[in-house]
């Protein structure tokens, strides 16, 4: 039997509530960081895909925001993107945090994903590493429960820690069987296909949430306007000129993303700057401004411009 005949590919995506640790296991799957994570929910707001490649396989991963009740335009629109995803994929792999007993929320997703009948789906019990056999063994039970109460099928139920690699070849391993037969779909090499200027534009939104008020992520988005390489520099020191936009809905957001004496703003533009340069592989200057978006989450204009 000639190889391309085996050989797999096809589309699986991570559901789960905000927080169950979807964009981790993502990055722990392609081995990169690719998919942005934090501790605040709903900070993936891009269709981000890790691309996971293998002699027999070839497994594209696409990250999508939890599903979750919309209060605005924007919450509205991340739960059709969302949707429009799990109908497409070949396998849907639900995300429920071990150390979280089952609630509304995973129940909401799962009555969703029973309506999409034809696409295999695998639970994955994930954070592993917070909890011990006891507890483990009892959300393995509560997951299987569900399923049977809900009409799903569940193809494989796999407990996973993202963090410390526990049974993530595993999971591969048993994603693969799910897929179609097909040739590789992407490249060899190429982790995903997010446009660069989208990957640096989720960096900087990531730095620029870290440790700052529960209710200003919604509120923050960053533009890349422009990546363009420093004219007149020697080729062994090539420097990106990167400039990037913060939106904020309000005026009074400014002062706390920019800091005392612009100090914040400061901290989030290094911490950002590594990130990319760790990523594109060239030393970056990167030129970032806060500026005010009245109300963008809910003037349909602005969500498109800012990319939504
Ligand atoms: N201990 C432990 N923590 C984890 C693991 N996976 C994720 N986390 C943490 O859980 C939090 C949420 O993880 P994410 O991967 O951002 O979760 P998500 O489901 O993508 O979240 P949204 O983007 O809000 O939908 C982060 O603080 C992670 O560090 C794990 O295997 N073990």
């Amino acid at each position: 039997m000639s190889s391309t005949q085996q050989h797999r590919s096809g589309f699986a995506c991570f559901v789960g509530r905000p927080n169950a640790g979807k964009s981790t296991l993502t990055n722990a799957l392609v081995g990169t960081k690719v998919a942005i994570t934090s501790d605040r929910p709903q900070t993936t707001r891009h269709t981000v895909r890790g691309i996971v490649h293998r002699p027999d396989a070839q497994l594209v991963l696409v990250d999508t925001p939890g599903l979750h009740k919309p209060r605005t335009l924007l919450g509205e629109r991340l739960n059709d993107v969302v949707r429009a995803t799990w109908a497409e994929v070949d396998v849907i792999g639900f995300c429920l945090p071990a150390d979280q007993k089952i609630g509304p929320g995973d129940k909401f997703i799962a009555k969703e994903i029973a309506g999409i009948k034809r696409t295999p789906k695998v639970a994955i019990v994930t954070k592993t590493d917070l909890v011990d056999s006891k507890r483990l063994a009892e959300q393995l039970l509560d997951v299987a429960k569900i399923g049977a109460e809900l009409g799903i099928e569940w193809a494989e139920i796999v407990p996973v820690s993202a963090k410390d690699g526990h049974q993530v070849d595993l999971l591969v391993d048993l994603l693969v069987p799910l897929l179609p037969e097909g040739p590789t779909l992407y490249p060899h090499g190429d982790l995903t296909d997010e446009p660069e200027q989208v990957m640096v534009a989720e960096l900087i939104r990531e730095a620029a949430l870290e440790g700052v008020r529960d209710e200003l992520p919604h509120s923050l988005a960053v533009v890349v306007e422009e990546m363009i390489p420093r004219e007149g520099r020697p080729a062994d020191r090539p420097l990106l000129d990167i400039h990037a936009n913060v939106y904020i809905e309000r005026q009074s957001q400014k002062a706390i993303v920019i800091g005392t004496r612009g100090a914040r703003l400061k901290a989030v533009g290094t911490a950002a700057r590594q990130q990319i340069e760790a990523l594109l592989g060239t030393p970056v200057f990167l030129d970032l401004h806060v500026k005010v978006a009245k109300d963008w989450q809910r003037d349909p204009k602005q969500l498109r411009k800012l990319g939504f």
